[in-house]
């Protein structure tokens, strides 16, 4: 189309004008553009090729398309909705709640001097979750969730990958629970979903990321709810934590901020791959570092802490337990043991694809097939 009218355009112009409209066009044409040169998700991947090629070998080319391809995602069924008809409805969609369905698999033995069929918290899991995904291969989507009759959302739409931390922290009734970087809050609501809450003190720094966590608090968990389980928002710096309430919590929830992998190569806005943004995405695993270790300073001694970020990079995963752990026994004197949580790819294989040789914690990476994650997370018990 545009071709033919300069070709027309060309008859009534003389030579000399026709360039000068040309080269005005062009002109224009170089005003107008917005987009930036190296726009940040390009270099996102061009990061993630130099590094996750080394670091994943064979199995990066399969994990690059499927973090360039459409995300798979879990709902997280609210039981504040008193709906029963929801699990129901999910189900003839041929959706399948992925943490009953590892429960009714038994693959885990029952810890020792239980004989009745293992439950979740017989896996150490948090208990009371129930989330439905789709299976491997089916890549239908989730209606939107709705208001249930109880005036809360029926389910919530996250990275169904985004529960395993929060299944990983074993929730116990009774429990006293920090949430140390909490906004938007899928993880929060997930935590208060089971049920075990005494109290429950959900910070994030920023104010603005807080308001949304206020928001999904107030459209998925009734006022009473809320006051039994004495939720708390905060907005302070978690690497002050320790300082603040140290010795208070049963478990405390680190889930860091991180490059975000998946986000960074599809989205331009608040990209930290951004040019104005690198000495920020350079400081972040000092920062994780600081962050997980207040939250291990925040624990009781014999308390459990569960780290997790949405990042593939060892240095923002591993590194980042191993350097808090040094950090809080050489600094502090404090003993801190990784758990060993590789009984969690035998119970969610049917559901995730997890990176097979992690020395600590756990990876989920996408996988066309169940294109969820990318998930770190690795659960310690304070010892001293
Ligand atoms: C990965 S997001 C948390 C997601 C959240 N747990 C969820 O499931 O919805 C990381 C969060 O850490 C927050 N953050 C960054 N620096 C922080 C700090 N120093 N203290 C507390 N929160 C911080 C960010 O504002 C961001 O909301």
């Amino acid at each position: 189309m545009a071709s033919l009218v300069v070709s027309g355009a060309r008859h009534l112009l003389r030579r000399a004008d026709f360039a000068k409209v040309l080269r005005r066009h062009r002109h224009k044409k170089k005003w107008a553009a917005t987009e930036p040169k190296f726009p940040a998700t390009r270099l996102a991947l061009q990061n993630f090729d130099m590094t996750y090629g080394v670091q994943f070998g064979d199995l990066w080319p399969s994990i690059r398309v499927s973090l360039l391809s459409e995300q798979k995602y879990g709902a997280l069924v609210n039981n504040f909705a008193a709906c029963d008809h929801v699990s129901d409805e999910l189900e003839q969609l041929h959706a399948r709640d992925f943490v009953n369905k590892a429960h009714s698999h038994g693959e885990l033995e029952p810890e020792s001097g239980q004989t009745a069929a293992p439950s979740p918290a017989s896996w150490a899991c948090s208990p009371n979750l129930r989330c439905f995904t789709f299976t491997r291969g089916d890549v239908s989507r989730f209606p939107p969730a709705r208001l249930g009759s109880l005036g809360v959302m029926d389910y919530y739409l996250m990275d169904a990958a985004s529960l395993l931390p929060v299944l990983a922290l074993g929730l116990q009734p009774g429990d006293t629970v920090l949430d140390l970087c909490a906004a938007p809050g899928g993880k929060t609501l997930a935590l208060l979903q089971t049920d075990c809450c005494r109290n429950l003190a959900a910070n994030d720094l920023s104010t603005s990321r807080t308001g949304r966590l206020h928001k999904v608090l107030h459209s998925y968990v009734p006022q009473d709810v809320r006051d039994k389980s004495r939720v708390r928002v905060t907005s302070w710096d978690g690497r002050k934590w320790g300082e603040l309430e140290g010795d208070a919590y049963d478990r405390v929830l680190v889930d860091v901020p991180c490059t975000t992998d998946r986000h960074s190569l599809h989205e331009e806005e608040n990209n930290i791959f951004q040019r104005s943004r690198k000495k920020e995405r350079q400081m972040l695993p000092m920062l994780q570092v600081q962050l997980l270790a207040a939250g291990l300073l925040a624990t009781k001694p014999g308390g459990y802490v569960v780290y997790s970020t949405c990042s593939l990079s060892h240095l923002q995963n591993e590194y980042v337990v191993q350097g808090a752990i040094e950090l809080l026994a050489n600094q502090y004197n404090i003993e801190v043991r990784v758990e060993d949580l590789t009984h969690f790819r035998k119970l969610f294989m049917d559901t995730f694809s997890f990176f097979p040789s992690c020395q600590v914690g756990e990876l989920v990476i996408p996988n066309l097939l169940a294109n969820f994650g990318p998930m770190y997370f690795c659960k310690m018990c304070r010892l001293t």
